[in-house]
């Protein structure tokens, strides 16, 4: 039923559908060539297995609608626009599930990264981690100014490490060095220092959502034969390397997750998140 409604009746009729079934998820479209994908799984938006395969299947939806050219990524909660990974999913849980859920993680970079539409991150709160991974996925990011936002790779300080495409997006992204310093010390940067290095392209002090429609409006503008031919050339090779190696990262990722060290990281920083 779900998958027989377009994606312009998905958006007129959100509050239907939230009741019938939940998206975790808002479409919505501002002009004829421009979608907005909400993120709306409270509190922290973080990505289960649930999330990650919803926002996948609605940029999918969105994708084969031939008018629309760009896609806005943004949160329903003004102040957290993703905490990332669900850590739930990686404490103590069945191989099976795990490996279903890293799938679905693989499953929504490789749809973000490279799919034909224009994509913009509507930054209004915090974005560590997996958060920080959808926004560098998209074409362009703009972020609220307010410094006591976070956006980067805090992985480490769970006691995990990047997989290697997220590594190589964040070198390609703010290059080696920074990148180097970044995940290593898990840090996670204001925007100030986000916009200097390149992690995130403006900071806006009104409402970032506006900023975020022009933006898509002017890159629906651009000629789409371009713009695709631009985005295969830039971002072809790290979809060709994690597509050739999907299932040892899948391997990676579990092994590394089921070690029983990383076990009790995960429960001392879950525990030390909701002693806060
Ligand atoms: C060799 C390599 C092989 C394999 C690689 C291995 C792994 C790498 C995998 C992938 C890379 C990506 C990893 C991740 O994304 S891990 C997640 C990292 N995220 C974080 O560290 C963010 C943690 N959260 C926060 O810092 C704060 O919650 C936040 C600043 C976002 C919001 O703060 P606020 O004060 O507004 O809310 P809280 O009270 O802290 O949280 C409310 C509620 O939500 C729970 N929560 C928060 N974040 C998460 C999360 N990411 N997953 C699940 N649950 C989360 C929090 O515990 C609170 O719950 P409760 O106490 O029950 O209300």
């Amino acid at each position: 039923m779900l998958s027989r409604l377009s994606p312009r009746l998905l958006s007129s009729s959100p509050r239907l559908l939230s009741s019938s079934i939940r998206t975790l998820v808002n479409v919505t479209y501002p002009s004829p060539s421009v979608a907005v994908l909400e993120l709306d799984r409270p509190p922290v938006n973080s990505l289960s297995l649930e999330m990650a395969t919803s926002i996948t299947s609605h940029i999918k939806q969105i994708e084969s609608d031939p008018q629309i050219r760009s896609l806005i990524l943004t949160s329903s909660n003004p102040k957290i626009f993703s905490a990332g990974l669900d850590i739930t999913e990686m404490s103590r849980p069945s191989k099976t599930r795990l490996s279903t859920f890293w799938r679905s993680i693989q499953s929504l970079f490789l749809t973000l990264y490279s799919t034909r539409l224009s994509t913009i991150s509507c930054i209004t709160g915090h974005s560590p981690a997996g958060g920080c991974l959808l926004s560098m996925s998209c074409d362009y990011r703009v972020m609220s100014r307010n410094p006591k936002l976070g956006i980067g790779l805090n992985e480490t300080r769970l006691g995990i490490a990047a997989p290697f495409w997220l590594k190589d997006l964040f070198v390609k992204t703010v290059g080696y060095r920074e990148a180097e310093l970044g995940l290593s010390r898990g840090k996670l940067y204001s925007p100030e220092e986000a916009l200097k290095i390149g992690l995130v392209d403006e900071i806006v002090d009104g409402e970032v959502y506006d900023v975020a429609v022009e933006r898509a409006e002017e890159y629906a503008e651009i000629p789409e034969k371009g713009i695709v031919a631009t985005k295969r050339m830039c971002r072809g090779e790290l979809v060709r390397d994690l597509e050739g190696k999907i299932e040892e990262d899948v391997g990676w990722f579990t092994d590394f997750i089921l070690e029983e060290g990383t076990q009790k990281g995960i429960e001392g920083y879950l525990k030390s998140l909701s002693k806060k």
